[in-house]
């Protein structure tokens, strides 16, 4: 019942309130179910109802729009697990394999990393993870992404944020991030733009369609925005039954 509330308090917009993880499920779904299970799976007659499914969230915006900010926050508030997409790619670029390379210079380039790739450490996160409510940052970015964690995870996300940010405070924002990443200086920033307006736009696109889609404005305070993305996370609201 959860559900219907979520819909009601946030999106009359949402026109089912039946439960869509649950569809779409791929090959992979039973394996991945089993790591959920409270210990109940009955092989005969499939996922039992005490089966826990995944809450997964998804989190877009342009470089510096403050994803990886906010999910910390949400992480600390409501005990989600934080899995982001960017940081996974930068520990799996620290080994110096082929795979490490390849990943290095389409970061690099600012452009999109190979979709198989990407979800298959998401995949790896999930499954030693021990919590079942996934904030998943930086991800879908294309329509490839999308599709691909559909086939391969075969679950779908309750809920997609975009923060919605103008230009030059991301860029602002990128270049004052001192954190040492390869990515953050103004040729690749213009070139993630780029890409952000032709691969991730699409993706917003069809979210929204399936009235899924919670665009936060996100120019002010870390604190403004934050309230702002409260309501979405109301204890209650998530709690999967
Ligand atoms: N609301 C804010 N006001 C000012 N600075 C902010 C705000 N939110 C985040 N920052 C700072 O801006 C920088 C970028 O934020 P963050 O890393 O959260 O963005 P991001 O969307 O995850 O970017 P990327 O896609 O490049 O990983 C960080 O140094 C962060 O401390
Ligand atoms: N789904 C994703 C997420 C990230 N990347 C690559 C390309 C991004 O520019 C870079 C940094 O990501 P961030 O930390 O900003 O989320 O990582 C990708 O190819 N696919
Ligand atoms: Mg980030």
């Amino acid at each position: 019942m959860w559900r219907r509330r979520f819909a009601f308090v946030c999106s009359p917009l949402v026109s089912s309130p039946k439960s869509t993880l649950i569809h779409n499920q791929a090959p992979y779904w039973h394996e991945y179910a089993k790591a959920f299970t409270t210990g109940n799976v009955n092989s005969e007659e499939g996922i039992s109802s005490k089966v826990k499914v995944p809450f997964i969230t998804f989190v877009l915006g342009g470089p510096g729009s403050g994803k990886g900010t906010q999910c910390a926050k949400i992480v600390e508030t409501f005990g989600f697990a934080h899995l982001s997409a960017g940081e996974l790619l930068r520990k799996e670029m620290s080994s110096n394999s082929a795979k490490g390379v390849m990943i290095r210079d389409t970061i690099k380039e600012g452009k999109i990393v190979p979709s198989e790739v990407t979800v298959k450490l998401i995949q790896k996160a999930i499954e030693s993870s021990n919590n079942n409510k996934f904030i998943i940052d930086g991800f879908p970015r294309s329509e490839e992404n999308r599709i691909t964690f559909e086939k391969i995870i075969g679950v779908e996300p309750e809920l997609v944020i975009f923060f919605d940010c103008i230009e030059e405070e991301m860029v602002k924002r990128v270049l004052s991030r001192n954190q040492g990443r390869i990515d953050d200086n103004i040729e690749t920033v213009k070139k993630r733009l780029e890409v952000f307006v032709t691969l991730s736009l699409p993706v917003l696109d069809y979210y929204s369609r399936k009235g899924k889609l919670r665009k936060i404005e996100a120019n002010g305070t870390v604190e403004e925005i934050f309230e702002k993305l409260r309501p979405l996370f109301a204890a209650e609201k998530v709690s999967i039954k």
